[in-house]
């Protein structure tokens, strides 16, 4: 498959130079074309800081510190670094080759504007589409994400929405000028439980249909199957591991990733009992010497866990941070925990 972002050495930091806070560490991955990534973690593990840091979205204080974001382009064009590129570059590319979908659709709705004009604004700005061309995109885009009488609700503003129905018309914008990734930050987080899978299940089939590349940011491993191809994990700013949903449900090779699935609600529904993970993440700027998760993970050892930094390594299409990985492999791997004990 086509791979349409590079991302390889993202770190960010937070703070003036003198005392930068890093808060994401050398981050790599791929997005190919058609294929969904889910980048999960708990909260402050930096998924959010990953995902702004792709389109130069960062707040305030907050900045990309090294490492590259190529956004492949069709034809013979160049690739462009999203790192580097400068702001009419990447306002160009934001909506157009990349578009955002956040937790909460009111920030991305302009509350005194029709949502049809909202989503015709989308297609006129990037594609010069005529007026009334770009209202019957609007309407057609609507009807497309499953809103009911679009024709009549192009016309309403935002706040006569439900919160679902404002997410789908979010959904519409973005998916406006057809871009090649879409990056959904905890799209169906703030939705109702019932909402968050016909939102889920949209952005399945948009996704499918238009062949885009999807990185999806949660924190709810619930989401990731049937959404999902491919999962990276992240803790403390690192990414720790990284393979196919499948393979890394059936035989997680790193033990936060095997915590964050026997901690999943749905264990609860195999009738295991979800199994928190004890102590926190650690505050951004104090890393310790070995691994980040040593101090909260079942299999760790003070020689190798404690010594030095471990390093992410690749074998096959899998991807893992942990200096026991081989060895617990050899014991037999990291079953689920609650599968183990029912
Ligand atoms: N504006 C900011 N300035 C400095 N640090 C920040 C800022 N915003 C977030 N952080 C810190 O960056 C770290 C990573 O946060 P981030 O929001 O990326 O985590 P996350 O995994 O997306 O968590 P959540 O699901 O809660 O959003 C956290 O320690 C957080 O406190």
């Amino acid at each position: 498959m086509t791979h349409v972002l590079e991302v390889d050495g993202l770190s960010v930091a937070a703070g003036p130079a003198a005392r930068r806070v890093p808060l994401v560490h050398d981050v790599s991955f791929r997005l190919r074309a058609g294929e969904a990534l889910a980048l999960v973690g708990e909260s402050g593990s930096g998924k959010s800081m990953t995902a702004l840091a792709l389109l130069g979205l960062l707040p305030r204080g907050v900045a990309v510190t090294a490492g590259s974001v190529r956004l492949l382009e069709p034809g013979d064009r160049p690739p462009l670094d999203l790192v580097t590129a400068g702001t009419r570059t990447l306002a160009d590319v934001r909506g157009r080759r990349v578009a955002m979908v956040f937790q909460d659709p009111m920030a991305s709705l302009n509350p005194s504007i029709t949502v049809g004009e909202q989503i015709a604004e989308v297609h006129r700005r990037h594609l010069g589409t005529g007026r009334a061309a770009a209202a019957r995109q609007a309407v057609d885009l609507l009807g497309a994400v499953g809103i009911k009488e679009p024709g009549r609700r192009a016309g309403d503003y935002p706040h006569t929405f439900s919160g679902g129905m404002r997410q789908r018309a979010v959904i519409a914008m973005a998916l406006a000028c057809e871009p090649a990734v879409l990056i959904a930050d905890e799209p169906t987080t703030a939705l109702d439980v019932t909402i968050q899978a016909q939102i889920l299940d949209l952005l399945v089939r948009m996704q499918d249909d238009l062949g885009m590349a999807m990185l999806l940011v949660t924190h709810d491993l619930g989401v990731v199957a049937g959404t999902c191809h491919r999962l990276a994990v992240m803790y403390a700013g690192r990414l720790v591991e990284e393979g196919g949903v499948g393979e890394v449900f059936d035989d997680p090779a790193h033990p936060y990733t095997a915590a964050l699935l026997a901690a999943a609600p749905e264990n609860a529904m195999r009738g295991h009992k979800p199994q928190a993970i004890p102590g926190t993440v650690p505050a951004p700027g104090e890393p310790p010497p070995g691994c980040a998760f040593s101090s909260r993970c079942a299999h760790t050892r003070p020689d190798p866990c404690d010594t030095a930094p471990v390093e992410l390594v690749r074998t096959g299409a899998r991807s893992v941070r942990c200096a026991r990985s081989a060895d617990l492999h050899r014991r037999g791997g990291l079953r689920r925990p609650a599968e183990a004990t029912p």
